[in-house]
């Protein structure tokens, strides 16, 4: 299967089962995409290009169409709910879920928000989203439904539990899993979500509490290509771009590969710093310097001038990162990948997170080598 990258605006029309026609035109313009709706109808619809400049929202979306096509249009108000944005389930508002959660809400989604520790839905319910009282009641009552999740445990027990996802999953429904786990916690919750009759795409994000907030996350999505196309209008309001790899597991694959360079890059970058002191450098001139050169990278720029003064508010938390190396290392033994570095790395946060230190940010790894 092959990948796809899409950068944000760049999207067609939400609705499953789409096809772009070949060239038709109104005018000088590329115009439509051929659409099935959930009961099977279909309809020609115009691109954003041109619906842009005829004017969002106005009638002559369907009857230009007819005239092009020949195809009956049915009523501007079916076009209308064709247009329709998906109802939204969002489970798990930690760090990065009630960030998301809040994109939807502010781009005028209809959200459903459930969290295990209710209250961390209480700012959310004012700012506009409904509040699911568990992870199936909140799946049945929508479209599509996220999980960001802590790790492999919680995101299987939110989708598999006595009151799971899937219980209230069924045909015309879909749920997108951008929790990191491993590609065989992702296959398992695909198999479940599947033999319901919905359909289910992994999609794990990079990019940190920050790209949350504003919406910038990388989206590394694999699985039901109908759901991706379907939700891919919901990932954009969360991201700058997304990726498609294709099965169930890759989405997973690729995220542990992101975020095994990132332990050992930061563990790196700790052992300069701490030694560079012990010498008698400055750190906050070692972060200056190392920014103007060719390992500059902007996780050093950004956590650099913090880690020098021993400050780690959570972003990304350190027990995380842990579990996103040891899921890496699980990784490379399934296909006899030595990873060493990366080993030393893990070997790093696991001491730093005996010390404490699991959810103080992972630039605390510091901390381990003082
Ligand atoms: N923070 C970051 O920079 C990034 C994180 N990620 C990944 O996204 C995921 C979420 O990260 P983040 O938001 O930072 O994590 P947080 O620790 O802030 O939030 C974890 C969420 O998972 C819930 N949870 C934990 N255990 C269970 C359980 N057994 N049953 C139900 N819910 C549970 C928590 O609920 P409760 O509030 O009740 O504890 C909370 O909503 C992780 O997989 C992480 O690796 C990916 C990219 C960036
Ligand atoms: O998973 C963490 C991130 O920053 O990406």
């Amino acid at each position: 299967m092959a990948t796809s990258m899409v950068a944000r605006g760049s999207a067609p029309l939400l609705l499953r089962s789409m096809a772009l026609l070949p060239s038709p035109t109104i005018g000088a313009q590329r115009c439509a995409t051929l659409v099935t709706l959930r009961g099977g109808r279909q309809h020609f619809v115009l691109t954003g290009q041109l619906q842009s400049r005829m004017g969002a929202g106005n009638s002559p979306v369907v009857h230009q169409c007819r005239r092009c096509f020949g195809v009956r249009a049915s009523a501007s108000a079916e076009a209308e709910s064709s247009e329709k944005k998906p109802t939204v389930g969002f489970l798990g508002l930690g760090i990065m879920g009630v960030a998301m959660a809040r994109n939807l809400v502010k781009a005028g989604y209809d959200v459903t928000v459930w969290n295990r520790s209710p209250s961390k839905c209480d700012a959310l319910v004012k700012e506009g989203a409904k509040f699911g009282a568990s992870p199936k009641g909140t799946s049945a009552a929508c479209d599509i439904t996220f999980g960001m999740l802590a790790d492999p445990a919680a995101a299987i027990a939110v989708a598999l539990g006595e009151d799971g996802v899937v219980k209230g999953l069924g045909p015309n429904k879909g749920y997108v899993d951008v929790s990191t786990v491993d590609a065989e916690t992702s296959k398992a919750i695909a198999e479940a979500v599947r033999a319901t009759g919905a359909q289910f795409l992994e999609a794990p994000v990079s990019g940190s509490k920050k790209p949350a907030e504003d919406g910038t996350l990388i989206f590394l999505t694999a699985g039901d290509r109908a759901l991706y196309d379907e939700a891919s209008p919901i990932l954009d309001v969360m991201g700058k771009s997304r990726f498609y790899l294709g099965d169930v597991g890759k989405g997973a694959a690729m995220k542990l590969v992101v975020n095994m360079v990132m332990g050992s890059m930061m563990a790196s970058f700790s052992e300069g710093l701490v030694l560079g002191e012990k010498v008698g450098l400055d750190p906050e001139t070692i972060v200056q310097v190392i920014g103007q050169g060719a390992i500059n990278a902007p996780m050093f720029a950004m956590k650099g001038p913090s880690m020098v003064k021993s400050a780690y508010p959570p972003a990304f938390p350190l027990k995380h990162q842990q579990k996103d190396l040891r899921l890496a290392i699980a990784l490379a033994e399934e296909v006899s990948q030595e990873i060493p570095v990366a080993a030393a790395a893990n070997g790093l946060f696991v001491r730093a997170k005996k010390d404490g230190r699991g959810d103080d940010d992972f630039s605390a790894v510091i901390e381990a080598l003082k």
